[in-house]
């Protein structure tokens, strides 16, 4: 559940009373996500999202963020747009928290993903790169290599509540990536956080499933594109049962190389931006597990998993694992 701050009726009333959407007609919490409040907002006009920004998002990066949407719903991507009030600002405050209405997106999401997803995915991605390349802002990834051994000195005291080859396993990879994380690839915008539950899917006339949204851009970042593809596979390939699918993986890559061919030096990083990504994620995960207080609405998720993750991406040779012919 993610819904850490309750919105008052009258405070909403006159909050709502500064966009031109019409007369609240419902708000509902949304259960899912972890990072924000979110309320599905109806009005006599339509469907929106209204957003409280809590304590893990930095006021001063919201900017960002919002003109990141804007810039990338202006070029036709289907992600969500803010609204603007009447005065013309989207980012404004309620219930003392920084606050934004978006476009309500369609389309469900796939807790399991199929390959034609996985394809669907990495066509959109590369699209969504394309698409940002021309956008302004930039905004260093704060979760990138140099954020990484700040987080594990934080858990590392406590790491073995978790598992007792925790703390080892992530001091040997911080060494290794620290020293050979790569400089030269290719940067632009990436999502950072391209995860299933940030992708809609709606049903095609053909009996397929088009990709009808992205969502959640409260991690984008100025990085290696490549890295958000290394987050995908990570995300998107391994089966409920840990195995990696290497189908999976190569129609990913294969769509998204159609519309964003990939270099050599990138496909031959793969390996090693993937086990920096399942360190990313692991660390997260086990700060997350080991400082969520009893009781709170939020369900922690399972750092294992992205060490079992890590130890695949470990062993692998070349990028040949990941079922793509370098
Ligand atoms: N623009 C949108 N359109 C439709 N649903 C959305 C939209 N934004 C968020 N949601 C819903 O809210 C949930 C949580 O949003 P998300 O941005 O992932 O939250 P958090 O950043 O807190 O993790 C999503 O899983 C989805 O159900
Ligand atoms: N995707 C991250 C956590 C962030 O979740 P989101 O709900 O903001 O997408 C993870 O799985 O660790």
């Amino acid at each position: 559940m993610a819904v850490y701050t309750e919105v008052p009726d009258d405070e909403l009333d006159s909050f709502a009373r500064e966009y031109d959407i019409g007369r609240v007609v419902s708000c509902k919490g949304i259960a899912e996500g972890v990072e924000n409040s979110n309320y599905l907002l109806q009005t006599d006009r339509g469907s929106y999202i209204l957003t409280l920004y809590e304590k893990r998002v930095d006021p001063a990066e919201l900017p960002f963020f919002l003109g990141l949407m804007e810039h990338l719903a202006a070029r036709g991507l289907a992600c969500p747009t803010p609204i603007p009030g009447r005065d013309g600002r989207a980012l404004r405050s309620l219930c003392g928290r920084p606050a934004a209405i978006v476009s309500f997106l369609a389309g469900v999401w796939h807790a399991r993903p199929r390959p034609e997803h996985c394809a669907a995915l990495g066509e959109a991605m590369a699209e969504m790169h394309l698409k940002g390349a021309d956008f302004g802002g930039r905004r260093p990834n704060s979760l990138s290599v140099a954020g990484w051994r700040p987080l594990f000195e934080a858990i590392r005291p406590r790491a073995g509540q978790i598992d007792p080859s925790l703390a080892p396993l992530v001091a040997d990879e911080l060494d290794l990536l620290e020293a050979s994380w790569p400089s030269d690839l290719p940067v632009g915008l990436i999502h950072a956080d391209l995860f299933p539950d940030n992708v809609f899917f709606l049903p095609t006339d053909a009996g397929g499933e088009r990709v009808s949204g992205l969502i959640d851009f409260y991690f984008a970042c100025t990085d290696i594109l490549a890295y958000d593809l290394a987050i995908c596979l990570n995300a998107w390939c391994f089966e409920t049962d840990g195995a990696f699918n290497a189908t999976k993986a190569r129609l990913m890559l294969g769509a998204y190389r159609k519309r964003r061919p990939l270099s050599e030096p990138e496909l031959a990083a793969l390996p090693l931006l993937a086990r920096g990504a399942a360190l990313r994620f692991l660390l997260t995960r086990a700060y997350d597990w080991l400082n969520t207080p009893a009781g709170a609405l939020v369900k922690r998720k399972d750092p294992l998993e992205y060490l079992r993750k890590l130890r695949f991406h470990q062993g692998l040779t070349g990028p040949g694992g990941y079922g793509i012919a370098p």
